[in-house]
């Protein structure tokens, strides 16, 4: 396969159609298709979009969707063709010769592949007559057509040369459809390829359709079967996206076209094509860095001691201390304007080739960022997922790693009761902005090679909340994204967007003990909640009652079992957590999220009065 032509609808992004084409363009896409709607709201005429596109190196790939169109009386048979000529006008300006019709779902239609490959048939000539072609495509809801199978007969039965198919993924596959039959297409009838992804839901299909659809990648369709099958068939035109979503409907163009570009980019590497080199293995965290106003720096300060940290290091150009427990570290900056404010500006992964980890996100859409670098420092690379957040790919142990780029302030740690018992980064917890949940999962999973977890939903306190897990092959890297399911309101008390590194601990109660005596920040939890486990799932009372004395949570699943406490809050976002997987738990203890949320609250509430 040669490298594919990319090609995105404007349907896929929000804006007007001169922010669509802008964005499509800045992202590295080769064409679009125009949804015919998005040209009627222009004021440009045809002809001056036809001009922009050329400017920004787009082609249009497609012109869509024409409607209603087949196996109807003569009458409106008649009207049809008058309206196809005028929409041929429109696409001669463009500078277009592909169209899109889609099975009809008029209720003036009879149920007739004869007729409506007889229609077809004529449309088709009207248009090569133009030097144009029509793609005709089975809609999962279409009323008498509505797979590719069926689509297939009446354009065979029609059989023109300017008459092919537009298959889209999410119409079969929504459907439960067997791609396998598409190899027997021959390739030359395969006029156009959408592509779209989607979570797996139960409802109405058209519904799921222009509502929830999502990029390859991002949702639990087989696209890299249903693709490869096209390309197997002899398809050589563009792989385009078509993706009806709400969310994506509303966010800024242009960070969501590229999303797309990666999305594409993922699959095209799942069909085997070489876009970049693979991701290399990871070995946890390296760090995480925690950036925060003095005040807050100095609360963390003294929240990573109570938990047993040491200060071992001043970096040797900027305000940024290190921090370390066992193969916990973390770094303060303090570099943040107050107040009451702190937030993760970064993790670091520990890659098998640094390298090589920069070079694949900058073949996946992540630019890495320019840094500034102070004399024996190390070349650090870092790029910025959606969030902001920043991800850095380390060699810890190389002789020119980032701990060189530290001065070492090692003093003997202060005898903190809890020392000891942490030994590592757990995860690392980020909030999502509503825009961009399937973005970052997207992100994790392109450029890091992360694999996805489940999603879980789950009812919280302030609003519904979506989880997932990524985490990579070992396991040593999990991030947790959560994100709220619709849109935050303005009634918006507790903790906006929170964060939170969550570190591994060899003995959750013990370290809950010493911490309750060292009188440490440790998040309190209700009696309520111990009451709920005891009845749910019936704990030996001893361990019961220790849970209940320290603030700890329990979570238990087929593999095992999870303790965790949490801190209460440093500013206006962040906390740490301790946990303990015993056995193979492989969650986040997302069961306990609510009881932690609402903590979080009475907390926020106490110090604020708010
Ligand atoms: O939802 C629709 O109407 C619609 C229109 C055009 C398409 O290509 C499609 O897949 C769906
Ligand atoms: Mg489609």
């Amino acid at each position: 396969m040669s490298e594919p032509r990319r090609s995105i609808a404007t349907v896929c992004l929000s804006g007007t159609l001169e922010d669509k084409l802008a964005a499509a363009a800045a992202a590295g896409f080769d064409g679009v298709e125009i949804f015919e709607n998005d040209l009627i709201a222009s004021a440009a005429s045809p002809a001056e979009i036809g001009a922009r596109c050329r400017d920004l190196g787009l082609s249009i790939d497609l012109y869509q969707p024409f409607r209603d169109f087949e196996a109807v009386p003569p009458a409106r048979f008649r009207q049809n063709l008058r309206r196809a000529e005028r929409k041929f006008d429109v696409m001669e300006q463009l500078g277009t010769d592909l169209v899109l019709v889609c099975s009809t779902v008029s209720p003036e239609a009879v149920d007739d592949d004869e007729l409506a490959a007889e229609q077809l048939r004529a449309l088709a000539e009207r248009a090569q007559e133009r030097g144009m072609r029509v793609a005709y495509e089975a809609l999962a809801w279409g009323r008498f057509v509505n797979t590719y199978e069926h689509s297939w007969r009446i354009v065979r039965r029609a059989d023109h040369p300017a008459l092919g198919l537009c298959l889209d993924s999410f119409h079969v596959l929504s459907r439960g459809g067997d791609p396998a039959l598409i190899r027997t297409i021959p390739g030359e009838k395969l006029f156009y390829l959408q592509l779209a992804d989607a979570p797996q839901l139960d409802m109405d299909v058209l519904q799921w359709s222009r509502h929830h659809r999502l990029f390859p990648g991002q949702g639990s369709f087989d696209l890299k079967t249903f693709a490869g099958n096209v390309l197997d068939a002899g398809y050589a035109g563009p792989l385009s996206l078509e993706v009806f979503n709400d969310v994506f409907r509303q966010a800024d163009p242009k960070p969501a076209a590229v999303d797309a570009m990666r999305s594409l980019r993922l699959l095209e590497e799942q069909l085997g094509e070489p876009v970049a080199e693979p991701a290399p293995d990871l070995d946890g965290y390296a760090f995480a860095e925690l950036v925060a106003d003095p005040d807050t720096a100095t609360r963390l300060s003294e929240g990573l001691r109570a938990l047993g940290f040491a200060e071992t290091g001043e970096h040797r150009s900027k305000p940024v201390r290190r921090w370390e427990q066992g193969g916990a570290r973390v770094l303060i900056n303090t570099s943040a304007t107050g107040p009451d404010t702190a937030e993760i500006g970064a993790l670091a992964v520990e890659s098998a080739d640094p390298m090589r980890s920069a070079r694949r996100a900058e073949a996946m859409s992540s630019p890495i960022l320019p840094r500034e670098r102070g004399p024996q420092e190390a070349g650090l690379v870092s790029v910025a997922a959606p969030d902001g957040t920043g991800v850095f790919f380390c060699d810890t142990g190389a002789t020119d790693g980032w701990r060189g780029d530290f001065r070492d302030t090692s003093t003997p740690a202060a005898a903190t009761p809890a020392a000891g018992l942490i030994t590592g980064i757990d995860h690392v917890s980020l909030t999502q902005p509503f825009d961009h949940f399937d973005e970052a999962a997207l992100f994790c999973r392109s450029v890091l090679g992360l694999e996805p977890e489940e999603v879980t939903e789950y009812a919280a306190p302030f609003g519904m909340v979506r989880n997932r897990g990524m985490v990579d092959a070992t396991r040593s890297v999990r991030i947790a994204l959560n994100g709220a399911l619709v849109r935050r309101g303005e009634w918006a008390p507790a903790v906006r967007d929170p964060q939170h590194i969550a570190f591994t601990c060899t003995d959750v109660l013990t370290a809950a003990e010493r911490l309750r005596e060292s009188g440490a920040p440790v998040l309190p939890i209700p009696d309520n909640y111990y009451d709920d486990l005891d009845a749910r799932l019936d704990l030996d009372p001893e361990l019961l009652a220790s849970l209940r004395r320290g603030s700890v949570l329990y979570d238990r699943d087929a593999g095992g079992e999870f303790l965790h406490l949490f801190t209460d809050l440093f500013g206006s976002r962040v906390f740490l957590e301790l946990v303990q997987r015993v056995g193979d738990y492989a969650g986040y203890g997302v069961v306990n999220a609510p009881v932690r949320m609402a903590a979080h609250r009475r907390q926020r509430m106490t110090a604020f009065g708010r």
